[in-house]
């Protein structure tokens, strides 16, 4: 039996829909809520997100700030816009774009943002709070995929989950979830030994990796439900265009898998989906209003 393809572009369009129809809603009311997206540099992947965020930000109803900086951006410099951001009454979530230059301290200038605007949930106290089950802003990437799993499994209680990648970013918050919901989780990594045979138990595999096509579907357990969270740009041989493939290797794990997503149109567009469900949260927690049903963790 092949594998149920998981449709994120079509879940993540739900989830746009949904949000636009809730910005309608507080419009009404007087509020429009606002995203600040902050560009440090010219990566040309970051520019693409950018660029996409932005556009479905103004496609939802909300107001979207772009604040692209140069390369050489001093850190005080950065601070400051993010003071300036803070401050901002039209502004409810702030993203600073991920890389940022090497000579910019990461965690400082990400735990300068106000923890109540921090949509990305990689502020310390949304950290902390996720992993103590307070209710938090929560990572985009890892909610999305929670949002595929719930939808394709249902309930999740007692189910193995493997998820390869232990980033702040995607590999520990997905972990945390997923423990939040009752599976059993282990968090595999580059020292583990034999992942083959750690992934073999899994339930549910969550591939947050960045090496392409690395998960084989000789792996999985068969009927196992596999979320590829990577996206790697490869030159085919042969090909004259690049080609974008996730991290797991995608035929073969089909092959055995019952459910998978694919790469494009799988964890990609519910990650910008959820920014602006954060966002969205964000605004309704600021204003003391119901949150939306089905968007939080
Ligand atoms: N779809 C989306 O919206 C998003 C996609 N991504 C993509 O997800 C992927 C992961 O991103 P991110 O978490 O930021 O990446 P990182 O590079 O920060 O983390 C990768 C993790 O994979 C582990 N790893 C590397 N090689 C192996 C291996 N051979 N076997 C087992 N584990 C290994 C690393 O282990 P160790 O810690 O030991 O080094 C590390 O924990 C990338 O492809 C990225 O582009 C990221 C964010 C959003
Ligand atoms: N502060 C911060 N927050 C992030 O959430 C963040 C970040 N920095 N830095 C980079 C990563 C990566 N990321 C993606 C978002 C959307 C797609 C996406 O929409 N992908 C499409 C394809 C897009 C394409 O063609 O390149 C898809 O998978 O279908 C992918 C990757 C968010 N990230
Ligand atoms: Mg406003």
């Amino acid at each position: 039996m092949a594998a149920v393809i998981i449709d994120g572009k079509a879940f993540a369009a739900k989830v746009r829909a949904q949000v636009g129809a809730a910005v309608t809603a507080l419009k009404a009311q007087g509020i429009t809520p606002g995203l600040a997206v902050v560009l440090v540099g010219e990566d040309p992947a970051s520019q693409v997100y950018v660029r996409n965020k932005h556009r479905q930000t103004i496609e939802v109803g909300m107001n979207s700030f772009e604040h692209r900086l140069p390369a050489e951006t001093p850190e005080a410099d950065l601070l400051a816009l993010i003071a300036q951001l803070n401050a901002d009454t039209a502004v409810d979530g702030i993203l600073v774009q991920l890389p940022l230059p090497a000579h910019l301290n990461a965690e400082l200038v990400i735990n300068a943002i106000d923890p109540t605007k921090d949509v990305d949930g990689f502020h310390i106290d949304n950290v902390g709070k996720l992993v103590t089950g307070q209710k938090s802003m929560v990572p985009c990437t890892p909610l999305g995929s929670l949002m595929l799993l719930r939808d394709s499994l249902g309930d999740l209680n007692g189910l193995e989950a493997v998820v390869i990648g232990r980033s702040n970013i995607v590999g520990k918050p997905m972990a945390n979830l997923l423990l939040q919901q009752g599976c059993t989780v282990t968090i595999a990594h580059s020292r583990t030994r034999d992942l083959p045979a750690v992934v073999r138990r899994a339930d549910i595999v969550v591939a947050a990796v960045g090496r392409p096509e690395m998960v084989k579907g000789e792996w999985l357990k068969p009927g196992a439900t596999v979320i590829d969270v990577g996206i790697n740009r490869i030159q085919p041989a042969g090909a004259d265009k690049a080609k974008l493939v996730g991290d797991c290797d995608f035929d073969s794990c089909a092959a055995v898998a019952g459910a998978i997503t694919p790469v494009p149109g799988g964890v990609g567009p519910m990650t910008i989906a959820c920014l602006l469900a954060n966002t969205l949260t964000a605004t309704c927690r600021r204003y003391g209003l119901p949150e939306p049903v089905g968007l939080t963790a």
